[in-house]
């Protein structure tokens, strides 16, 4: 027999799960507080995405809050769901505090092509430098080519894997991470991509899992700043590993969204080593 003289590498796909495994284990520990500037019909599911995760979310919007609060936030997490030309101030100026405050921030472009003005407000936001920029593919090749067209709304009408090139070149613009969700959640830093083969198909008939996915990855990467890629990747997988275990136990959309949320307040290392499901998409 002959003998190993040094030890083996741990496999990509595992190194992947443990990464993910201790990222969330910091997240109960330090219980990162989360400021979430979003739409009204996230609120709820993404407060309690968080807090179920372990992470402290706070729904504080109001352009006079922002300079006392800000600064003292770990991630904020910016979405665009249900903009009005009154709340776009506020988006901005907690974007540039957390910036200057070196905070990460993560932008979500709901429905960015649906019309002018969603368009130049998320293009507006893009120039203030998120850390990561989370949106389905219709957004992503929407935000990308900085066009308006034919849109399902807050839905997409596209695959997640015919967005990667337009993610690759919104991250090489922007500096941004990009991750486009779906059935494979897709995660580049311009160069690197790799795929999340997490989650169930039902988690697209909850309205707001993926804004709430977005403010996840925000609490990852607040508990992991510097690897914002890793934490993003970490942050879709461990979503979608809770909704596949949610599901084991849901009749549909409604059980699911709880059974959800319950999954993710109870996920074990066993659990994370054995479902997180992310491997190298580059060429
Ligand atoms: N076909 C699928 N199979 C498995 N998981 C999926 C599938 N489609 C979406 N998901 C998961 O559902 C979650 C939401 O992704 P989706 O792309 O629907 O976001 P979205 O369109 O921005 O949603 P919303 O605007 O309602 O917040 C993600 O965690 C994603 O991984
Ligand atoms: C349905 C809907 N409309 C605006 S935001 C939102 C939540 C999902 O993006
Ligand atoms: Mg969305």
């Amino acid at each position: 027999m002959e003998m190993e003289t040094k030890p083996r590498e741990k496999p990509d796909s595992t190194r992947w799960a443990s990464n993910a495994w201790a990222l969330l284990c910091a997240i109960r520990s330090q219980s990162p507080l989360i400021q979430c500037i979003t739409n009204f019909v996230s609120m709820d599911l993404m407060a309690n995405t968080l807090l179920s995760a372990g992470a402290s979310p706070a729904m504080i919007h109001s352009v006079e809050e922002i300079p006392d609060f800000t600064p003292h936030t770990h991630a904020l997490c910016v979405n665009v769901g249900t903009l009005s030309p009154n709340w776009l101030p506020a988006m901005k100026a907690a974007a540039e505090l957390a910036c200057k405050s070196g905070k990460p921030w993560v932008l979500d472009p709901v429905a960015a092509g649906a019309s002018g003005f969603r368009l130049r407000a998320c293009l507006e936001l893009v120039e203030l430098k998120p850390c990561v920029i989370r949106g389905n593919a219709s957004e992503i090749i929407a935000l990308s080519k900085a066009s308006v067209g034919p849109t399902k709304g807050v839905d997409s009408s596209h695959e997640s894997i015919d967005a990667v090139e337009a993610a690759k070149s919104l991250a090489q613009a922007s500096g941004a991470i990009v991750a486009v969700s779906g059935a494979v959640d897709i995660v580049t830093d311009g160069e690197r991509v790799v795929g999340a083969h997490n989650g169930v198909p039902m988690m697209q008939r909850i309205t707001a899992t993926g804004c709430s996915v977005t403010a996840l990855i925000a609490a990852f990467v607040a508990v992991d700043p510097v690897n914002a890629f890793e934490a993003t990747a970490s942050a879709l997988s461990i979503f979608g590993v809770a909704g596949e275990m949610g599901m084991n136990m849901a009749k549909g959309p409604a059980t699911l969204r709880m059974h959800l949320i319950d999954s993710l307040y109870g996920l074990d290392e066993a659990d994370v080593l054995s479902r997180v499901n992310i491997t190298s998409l580059s060429r």
